[in-house]
C-alpha cells in the first residue's frame, strides 16, 4: 500500500508539549505495529513490546513486521523489544494492543511496572466470554485503585493497514477523566490522524466491541448473495441493537452515532480489508469455521466470540437482539443461514422510532407477542 501520511506542518502545528515523553505499545499485532508506526512518525520516542524475539528482531533490524503487517515499513527510529517490564516502566504513554482474551493477562504483567503518571490506553474491541465484561470492567479489576483515573479507550474506524500508511483517519478516545482524554487526545492526534474524546468509556466499547458482531453478519449476507438491501437493513437494525446494549449498560445513546459505533460499524460493515466481515463473507460461501480460521494465521477476529458473549448479555438483561441472536445460532448451534434469514424477516412488525433506544427496558411484553420457536431463536421481535 502506498504510503500518504500527510506533512506535519500542513495542518497541526507540533509542539513540545504535544509530543509525549515515551510512547510503549504493548503488542505487535497489526494494530499495535501501525500505532506504533504512527507515534514513531509523530515524533514520539516509541517502542513495540513484541511477544516473539524473532519478531522484535525483525523490527529493530529490516524495519518491517511482515507477518503482521506485509508491505509496509516502519520509522527507523521505532524500537522494538521483549522486555516488557522494563518498557512498561520507562513508558508515559501505553497502548495495549493484544486481542480482548488477551487484556486481562497481558495487562496483569505490567501492573507492578506501571509508572503512576502514566496513562494506559486499552485499544482492543470485545467483551469476555466468561463473565461478560467490558475491557474496563476487567482493567478496573487488574489495575489498583489509585491508577484507575490513568486508563483510556482508543476506538473508531481504522484499519491498521490505513493507519500504517498514514492515510486520513478519526478516532475516538473514551476515559473516565475528560483531562486524561484530553492529554492522550493530543498526543495522538497528527495531521493524518485525528482524534475525538468522551468521557462516555461505556458507549465507546459496546460501539467496538459490537460492530464486529454485525459485521460478520452482514459478511455473511453478501457472502449468501442477499444484495444492498438486505446490507443497508443489517447495518442499521444492527445499530438499533447495538445501541439497546450499549445503552443498558449505561451508554449515552448519541455514542454509539458516533465514530466509535456508526463510523467503525460502516467502516466493518462494508470494507474487504475487515476480517470479521471477511470471515462472515467466507461462511456465507459456504466455507467452515475452521477452513477461515486456520487461513488466518493467528490473526483475531474478535466478533465471534463478542457474538457469544452479546447474546449471553441480552439475555441477562432481558433484551431482543433479533440479528445477534439469529447469528449466535448459526455460529454457534449450527442453524442454517437461509433458515435464520427467514425466521428474521418474519417477525413480528413493529415500530421503527423506538424509545427503547434512549433508556433500558426489558423486553418482556413483546416477547408474550411471539411464536415460541420465535423466541427460541431469536428473543422477541425488535
Ligand atoms: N487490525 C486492525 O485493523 C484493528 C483495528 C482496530 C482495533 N483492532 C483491535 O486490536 C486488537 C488487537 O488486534 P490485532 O489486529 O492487532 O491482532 P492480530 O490479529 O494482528 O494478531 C493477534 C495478535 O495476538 C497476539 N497474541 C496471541 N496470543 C497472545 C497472548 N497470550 N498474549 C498477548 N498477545 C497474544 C499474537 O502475537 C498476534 O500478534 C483487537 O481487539 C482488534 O479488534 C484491530
Ligand atoms: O479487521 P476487523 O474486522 O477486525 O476490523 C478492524 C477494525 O476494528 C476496524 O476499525
Amino acid at each position: 500500500m502506498a504510503e500518504h501520511h500527510l506533512d506535519w506542518h500542513d495542518s497541526v502545528e507540533r509542539t513540545a508539549s504535544k509530543l509525549c515523553p515515551a510512547v510503549g505499545v504493548i503488542g505487535a499485532g497489526s494494530y499495535g505495529t501501525a500505532l506504533a508506526i504512527h507515534c514513531a512518525r509523530a515524533g514520539h520516542p516509541t517502542v513495540i513490546w513484541c511477544r516473539s524475539q524473532e519478531v522484535a528482531d525483525e523490527i529493530n533490524t529490516q524495519h518491517t513486521n511482515s507477518r503482521r503487517l506485509p508491505g509496509h515499513s516502519c520509522p527507523k527510529k521505532l524500537r522494538a523489544t521483549t522486555d516488557l517490564a522494563g518498557m512498561v516502566r520507562a513508558s508515559t504513554l501505553l497502548l495495549l494492543a493484544v486481542p480482548s482474551a488477551h487484556i486481562a493477562s497481558t495487562a496483569q504483567r505490567c501492573v507492578e511496572h506501571l509508572p503512576p503518571d502514566a496513562v494506559l490506553v486499552c485499544c482492543a474491541k470485545g467483551i469476555t466470554t466468561d463473565t461478560l465484561q467490558t475491557m474496563e470492567e476487567l482493567l478496573l479489576e487488574v489495575v489498583p485503585r489509585p491508577q484507575h483515573c490513568q486508563l483510556a479507550y482508543l476506538s473508531g474506524p481504522s484499519f491498521a493497514a490505513e493507519v500504517a500508511a498514514g492515510m486520513p483517519t478519526g478516532l475516538t478516545i473514551a476515559a473516565r477523566e475528560e483531562s486524561v482524554a484530553k492529554q492522550v487526545q493530543r498526543w495522538l492526534s497528527a495531521a493524518n490522524l485525528r482524534c475525538y474524546r468522551t468521557t462516555d468509556v461505556v458507549g465507546l466499547e459496546f460501539g467496538g466491541a459490537l460492530k464486529n458482531v454485525i459485521a460478520i453478519a452482514c459478511g455473511m449476507a453478501d457472502g449468501k448473495g442477499y444484495g444492498a438491501n438486505g446490507r443497508a437493513m443489517i447495518i442499521t437494525r444492527g445499530l438499533h441493537e447495538m445501541t439497546r446494549l450499549a445503552v443498558a449498560k449505561g451508554a449515552n445513546p448519541m455514542t454509539l452515532g458516533g465514530l466509535g459505533g456508526m463510523g467503525d460499524l460502516i467502516l466493518t460493515c462494508t470494507g474487504d480489508a475487515s476480517r470479521n466481515r471477511t470471515l462472515g463473507y467466507r461462511l456465507g460461501c459456504g466455507e467452515s469455521m475452521a477452513s477461515i480460521l486456520e487461513g488466518m494465521h493467528g490473526a483475531v477476529a474478535e466478533g465471534v466470540a463478542t457474538t457469544r458473549a452479546a447474546k449471553l448479555l441480552a439475555d441477562s438483561l432481558g433484551l431482543a437482539v433479533p440479528i445477534i441472536s439469529g447469528l449466535y445460532t448459526i455460529l454457534y448451534e449450527d442453524a442454517d443461514i437461509d433458515d435464520v434469514v427467514r425466521g428474521l424477516l418474519c417477525l413480528p412488525l413493529t415500530s421503527e422510532l423506538d424509545a427503547r433506544m434512549f433508556s433500558y427496558e426489558p423486553d418482556k411484553e413483546a416477547s408474550s407477542q411471539q411464536q415460541p420457536q420465535q423466541q427460541a431463536a431469536y428473543g422477541c421481535g425488535v
